[in-house]
C-alpha cells in the first residue's frame, strides 16, 4: 500500500499507473505536477490526481512513492528539482523509453543516499495516444515492464519496484541499462522512425493528396504510431542516438538489398526475403487461422 504517490508527468503513462492502483485500492493520495496547469487540472478533472501542485518538488514532498513520467530528455530538470525535497525513504522510479540518459541525469543530480533509492524502469506498454485523457486503468495488465536496476539500490527498493508494477498486472522483468536501450532500439524506436519517416516521405510527394486517399489497411497499421507524440519521440530518438543509428544503418542496408533484388528482378530472391520475414513474424504472433 502506498500512502502519498507523486506523480511528475500527468499523461498517458503517468494517468495509467496511477488509475491502475487507484482502481484497485492500493494508494492513499495522490499528489500530481505537470508542466501546464491546463494539464493538472484535467488530470484532476478525471481522477488521475488526488491533489494538483504547483511544483515537482512541492510533488514529492512526503511521498512514498515518485513516479516521474515526462519525455525522457526533461527528466535532468525534474531529478535537479526534486532532489531537496525527497523522502530519504521513498522509492523514486520513471517510467522512460530510454534508461541511459535518464540514469545519468539521475546520478549526476541526486545526492549519493537518493541514488541508491532511484529503480529506472520502463513499462513496455503504450499507445500512440498521449496527455491525461489518453491514460486507462487496464494499460499495464499482461504487459512487460523492465526495470534496470544500479548497483547502489538496496534490493529493498528494487522488491519495492517489482511489486508496484506487479501490482498492477505487469510481468516485470531485469537487465542493465545497456541492454535495454540496444534492445528497445531495435524493437520499438527504429519501428517509429521508420513509421514517422514513410509518412513523412509520402506527405512530400506532389500526388500526396491521392497517394493517401487510397491508402489501404497496410497503410493504416504500419503508421498507427507515427501519431505518436511529436516530442516525446524527438526526445527518445535524441536520447538513445548511440543505439538507434546502428540499427537505422542496419535496417537501411536491408531496404537496400530489397532494392537491389527488385532492380534485378530477382523473384525468387525477393520471394525468400519475404517467406523468411513472414516466418518470423508469424511465429511471433501466431496468427489464429491460416488462409492461405
Ligand atoms: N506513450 C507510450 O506509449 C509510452 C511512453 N513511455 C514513456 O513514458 C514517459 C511519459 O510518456 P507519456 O505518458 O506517453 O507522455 P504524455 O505526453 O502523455 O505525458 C507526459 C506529460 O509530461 C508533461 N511534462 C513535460 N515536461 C515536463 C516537465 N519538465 N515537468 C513536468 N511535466 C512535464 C507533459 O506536459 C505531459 O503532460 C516518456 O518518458 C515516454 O518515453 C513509456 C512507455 C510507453
Ligand atoms: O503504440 C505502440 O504500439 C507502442 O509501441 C507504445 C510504446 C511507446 C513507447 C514505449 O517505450 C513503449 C511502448
Amino acid at each position: 500500500m502506498i500512502n502519498r504517490l507523486a506523480l511528475i508527468g500527468l499523461g498517458l503513462i503517468g494517468g495509467s499507473l496511477s488509475l491502475a492502483l487507484k482502481e484497485r485500492g492500493l494508494v492513499g493520495e495522490v499528489v500530481g505536477y505537470s508542466r501546464q496547469l491546463q494539464t493538472r487540472l484535467r488530470a484532476r478533472e478525471l481522477g488521475l490526481i488526488d491533489r494538483p501542485v504547483d511544483s515537482a518538488a512541492e510533488a514529492v514532498r512526503g511521498a512514498d512513492v515518485v513516479f516521474i513520467a515526462t519525455p525522457v530528455q526533461a527528466m535532468a530538470s525534474v531529478f535537479a528539482e526534486i532532489g531537496p525535497e525527497l523522502d530519504p525513504g521513498a522509492l523514486i522510479t520513471d517510467g522512460g523509453s530510454v534508461k541511459g540518459n535518464v540514469v545519468a541525469a539521475a546520478k549526476l543530480s541526486l545526492s549519493p543516499a537518493q541514488w541508491g533509492q532511484f529503480v529506472p524502469g520502463h513499462p513496455i506498454a503504450g499507445t500512440e495516444r498521449s496527455g491525461p485523457d489518453a491514460a486507462f486503468a487496464t494499460l499495464f495488465v499482461d504487459h512487460r515492464v523492465i526495470l534496470t536496476p544500479i548497483s547502489e539500490n538496496a534490493p529493498e527498493m528494487v522488491t519495492r519496484a517489482v511489486d508496484l508494477w506487479q501490482s498492477v498486472g505487469a510481468i516485470v522483468e531485469q537487465m542493465d541499462v545497456q541492454h535495454h536501450d540496444h534492445v528497445l532500439a531495435a524493437t520499438s524506436h527504429l519501428p517509429h522512425l521508420a513509421a514517422f519517416g514513410l509518412v513523412s516521405a509520402l506527405s512530400r510527394l506532389e500526388e500526396r493528396y491521392e497517394v493517401f486517399r487510397y491508402a489501404a489497411g497496410g497503410f493504416r497499421d504500419f503508421s498507427r504510431i507515427a501519431s505518436s507524440d511529436p516530442q516525446m519521440w524527438r526526445d527518445i530518438c535524441v536520447a538513445n542516438r548511440d543505439e538507434l543509428l546502428p540499427m537505422l544503418d542496419h535496417y537501411l542496408v536491408e531496404l537496400h538489398r530489397l532494392r537491389q533484388l527488385i532492380e534485378a528482378s530477382d523473384s525468387a530472391g525477393v520471394e525468400k526475403l519475404f517467406a523468411d520475414a513472414k516466418a518470423v513474424r508469424d511465429a511471433l504472433y501466431r496468427p489464429a487461422t491460416s488462409q492461405s
